[in-house]
């Protein structure tokens, strides 16, 4: 008999001595990955995550509360290094340290990029690593709902029932109450001839949609990688999970073959260590894996030795060519007597009722976590510039988008993004900004950054937050995008529809119109929608891979990365959908079925 049922462990000498699989990372492509490989009874998994498990508070579990655990204990609360293309700013960059990672803080966007984002990888030199091949594994991890019949209605949604999964785990559907100014927002986007496509999911992901979130159709709460991959395997006895423990290294034996990992309470905490049989896998988010790595010995010789860390595996593009979605806002105040989601915090009265009515029906505004309808646009349709800009892409250096230090392979494998990017500019099939609107605020996100940074272990001690650099605004092409999303915004709050909100632009201001102001306004305010990517890239090793096609990590035996630190490049869209496709399909790489994947 197993010591324990197939549950949370809490103390650490419950474990059995090795397990087939040491999972590091109890988040979004951690959870997924460990659920998927205890599905054969013979196959032991263990999941080491480092917070807890959640209270089922309510800033978790209610939409209209999504994003509340963020600044929590359930969040890293990790900050950007300061940047001199930000004024010197540190932004904080929230992940969650929570069972069920980001996915317990995230704000419920649950959509996917664009067909030609994901064939973009395979263009990369990553065979089979494309729409096709992701769609089925899209679809692996969702349980979809069409939106219910009201809001249906009201709203004109469209969707395509071929695109979604019905058989997953992870619940999406559409909030059954939208706020009502989203109807304004989706009148000027059609007065500008922005297309409305049936459906983002189906791989046509441009113009403005209505998305689905991560929640249950029924009682509308959050639906985690918590909920959805953890709690439908927790009763597998070969199934384990221990909670509040960090993995502090992975250790290698003289032949570089992997042995075990190494984890712990805290930095004075007794480390103790399990085998992994057969393979370790790391999930431990963007920023934390490439850290992993490099107290691991697997990286930079020269970081490595400068942190008093014997070099296991010369590795220097591990933690390089990170990159995340920056976005600036635009912010007017209006003046309407249309209902507005301020009242949820001004008026005490509406805030009741509607806590009453989410409560009694599970409907009303607390069933909307906001951003209900969104645009994704090329280039060419937010913007007349395009040419020019194109132009002066092609004039300017790919290493502008580099830090200083990028090794040379990291550079090589760069050169064919830069290329990628510059074709996307005038591609209509590819968006370069995202619009979130919020009753007048629009918030304007660049879905396509050149810049790149990197992740860098500060010290030997995985208990010392890692240094990373979202590389934001390196790059002066990645300002002249947003500030023609600044330019785009004031077009889209002219149109009839949201010109009768009365809008009254606070943020930056409707005297900032030159391109230096615009300019100075970005670098003082651009901030992190939340999807670092990149750091453990799929790879050619030569061109900064740090992973090859199969996710294993280059010149080490058993040690695999699946979680966002893979992606080759940033598709449009939020990228949970992603993260739990790429972590499905390394599911089935890592069981040998669906294909092995060969890197030329
Ligand atoms: C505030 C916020 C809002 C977001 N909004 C959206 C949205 O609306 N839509 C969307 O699609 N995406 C959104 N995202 C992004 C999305 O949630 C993430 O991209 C996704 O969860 C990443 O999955 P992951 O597996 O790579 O990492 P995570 O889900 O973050 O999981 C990593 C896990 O590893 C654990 N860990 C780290 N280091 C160690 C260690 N040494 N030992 C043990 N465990 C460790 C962490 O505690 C964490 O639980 C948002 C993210 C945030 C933070």
């Amino acid at each position: 008999h197993p010591l324990f049922n197939g549950r949370l462990v809490s103390r650490a000498d419950e474990l059995l001595e090795e397990y087939d699989y040491v999972i590091v990372g109890g988040g979004a492509s951690g959870l997924t990955v460990a659920n998927r490989l205890s599905e054969q009874p013979s196959t032991t998994v263990l999941v080491i995550e480092a917070g807890q498990f959640d209270q089922n508070e309510e800033f978790v579990t209610i939409p209209g509360l999504a994003g509340g655990a963020v600044s929590t204990k359930y969040d890293w609360n990790t900050t950007y290094a300061a940047s001199e293309y930000l004024g010197g700013r540190n932004i904080s960059i929230s992940q969650g340290k929570i069972v069920g990672g980001s996915t317990k803080l995230n704000r419920m966007v649950f959509d996917r990029g664009s067909k030609s984002d994901y064939d973009g990888w395979e263009t990369l030199g990553n065979e089979r690593w494309d729409w096709e091949s992701l769609l089925p594994y899209f679809k692996k991890n969702e349980i979809f709902s069409p939106p219910v019949d009201e809001i249906r209605e009201e709203y004109n949604i469209t969707w395509d029932d071929d695109a979604h999964g019905y058989d997953g785990y992870m619940h999406s559907t559409y909030s059954p109450y939208i706020w009502p100014t989203t109807k304004n927002l989706v009148e000027a986007t059609s007065s500008l001839n922005i297309p409305i496509p049936k459906d983002q999911a189906n791989g046509n992901a441009i113009g403005g949609y209505f998305t689905p979130h991560n929640m249950d159709p029924i009682d509308y709460r959050r639906s985690s990688a918590d909920e959805a991959y953890y709690d439908t395997a927790a009763t597998r006895e070969n199934f384990h999970l221990i909670a509040d423990h960090q993995a502090t290294r992975i250790l290698t034996c003289a032949n570089s073959t992997l042995k075990a990992t190494g984890f712990a309470t805290s930095s004075n905490a007794t480390i103790q260590s399990v085998k992994a049989k057969r393979e370790v896998v790391v999930a431990a988010g963007s920023l934390h894996t490439p850290q992993l790595l490099q107290v691991s010995g697997i990286g930079d010789p020269a970081l490595l030795s400068s942190i008093d860390i014997p070099t296991v595996v010369d590795l220097p593009a591990v933690g390089q060519s990170l990159h995340d979605h920056v976005y600036v806002m635009v912010a007017n105040s209006v003046n309407t007597t249309i209902t507005l989601a301020s009242e949820l915090t001004s008026n005490a009265t509406f805030a009741a009722e509607a806590r009453a009515q989410y409560d009694t029906e599970k409907r009303g505004p607390l069933t909307s976590p906001s951003g209900d309808f969104l645009l994704f646009l090329p280039l060419s349709i937010y913007t007349n510039t395009s040419a020019s800009i194109h132009a002066a892409a092609l004039a300017s250096n790919a290493s502008l988008s580099l830090p200083s230090d990028a090794p040379t392979e990291v550079a090589a494998g760069y050169a064919a993004s830069y290329h990628s990017l510059n074709s996307k500019l005038l591609a209509n099939d590819s968006a370069f900004l995202e619009v979130i609107w919020a009753d007048g605020v629009l918030f304007l996100g660049l879905q396509h950054p050149y810049s790149r940074g990197s992740v860098k272990a500060p010290s030997s001690s995985i208990f010392d937050a890692p240094i990373a650099d979202a590389g934001f605004l390196r790059n002066p092409l990645d300002t002249v995008l947003l500030r023609e999303a600044v330019r785009f915004a004031r077009r889209l709050v002219a149109q009839p529809s949201i010109a009768e909100l009365n809008p009254f632009e606070v943020v930056p201001g409707a005297n900032v119109t030159s391109d230096a102001d615009i300019d100075q306004y970005i670098k003082n305010s651009a901030s992190t929608l939340w999807h670092p990517a990149g750091s453990c890239k799929i790879g050619k090793r030569d061109e900064g891979g740090v992973v090859d096609g199969e996710l294993k990590v280059y010149g080490i035996e058993g040690l695999r990365v699946v979680d966002a630190s893979v992606f080759p490049i940033l598709p449009a869209s939020h990228i949970m959908t992603t993260v739990y496709a790429v972590a499905e399909r390394a599911a089935d790489i890592i069981k040998g079925v669906g294909g092995a994947i060969e890197m030329s």
